[in-house]
């Protein structure tokens, strides 16, 4: 197996992902004896499309996750990079691929998921105090290459996010509607990515994803959600962690970017990388 990590568009172009045949239906997750999360939690993520909160890692172990990425962010912003810019980092950084294999998410995301669940992505969204970015209403599947649509985001509290410092936000219920319409965002938008979706307000109610470092949420693909620019005095750096169920199918040879976290892949599509050797 090639050891030289891939590049990936983080953001796909529109037009390619318009050619790729999805089915972006909600797969609603029937599971009788969750490992992890309790069956109520079950039930509110196929009603709601959400789980929050999970508690994870302990303060210490948190903390020291908070040490790597400050260390990290330096040395990717002194090569040119930004707080936005750390994608797929799963496959250049050994300390994020074991973040993205720890049993404890794993357990949580293979209770939605089903018993063979591949980790396919991990990207930071660090928003800086004042930065100014927001990143506008989407549902992530509109985003993917990815088809079913069987594939759930584990947000990762690096720092604490609150209303102040512009935490994620979720329309409950949202997943329900389908791959809905987008505009391409606009200079005004600010926005981290590229799509927006206009009032978001008419799909359900606005649900505030407040977390302390070290707790998780879990959300669907099809989930409506975004967040507003942090205009407090303190930083809120998230790590968002992507998993599929491994009967999904990749295009855009974004399989190379699948790891086996749970079970197996039996059909061979996912590549599973091994852990890069350095953090
Ligand atoms: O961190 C944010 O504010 C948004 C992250 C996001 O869009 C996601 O987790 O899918
Ligand atoms: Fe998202």
């Amino acid at each position: 197996m090639s050891q030289t990590t891939p590049v990936f568009q983080a953001v796909p172009d529109v037009d390619d992902l318009a050619r790729i045949p999805r089915d972006l239906r909600f797969h609603p997750t029937r599971n009788e004896h969750p490992r992890s999360l309790t069956p109520e939690q079950i039930a509110q993520f196929n009603a709601q499309g959400f789980v929050r909160p999970v508690s994870i890692f302990s303060t210490e172990e948190i903390t020291e996750i908070r040490n790597y990425f400050d260390r990290l962010l330096e040395r990717v912003v002194a090569e040119g990079g930004n707080s936005y810019s750390i994608s797929s980092a799963h496959l250049k950084y050994g300390k994020v691929y074991d973040i993205l294999s720890d049993r404890r998410i794993v357990d949580c995301v293979s209770d939605l998921l089903g018993e063979n669940v591949v980790g396919w992505g991990s990207h930071f969204f660090c928003k800086m105090p004042h930065d100014g970015k927001s990143v506008a209403w989407h549902q992530d599947a509109s985003y993917w290459p990815l088809s079913p649509s069987k594939a759930v985001t584990v947000w990762l509290a690096i720092d604490d996010a609150d209303v102040e410092n512009a935490n994620m936000r979720f329309i409950s219920g949202s997943h329900h509607v389908g791959h809905l319409t987008f505009r391409p965002s606009s200079p005004e938008d600010h926005n981290v990515l590229n799509q927006t979706v206009e009032n978001p307000e008419q799909y359900g109610e606005i649900v505030n994803d407040e977390l302390k470092a070290g707790q998780i949420s879990l959300h669907s693909d099809l989930l409506l959600h975004g967040s507003e620019a942090n205009n407090s005095d303190r930083r809120r750096c998230g790590l968002t962690i992507r998993y599929a169920a491994a009967d999904v199918r990749a295009a855009m040879e974004w399989n190379q970017k699948g790891v086996w976290v749970r079970g197996s892949d039996a059909t061979g599509h996912w590549t599973n990388r091994p852990r890069p050797a350095i953090d």
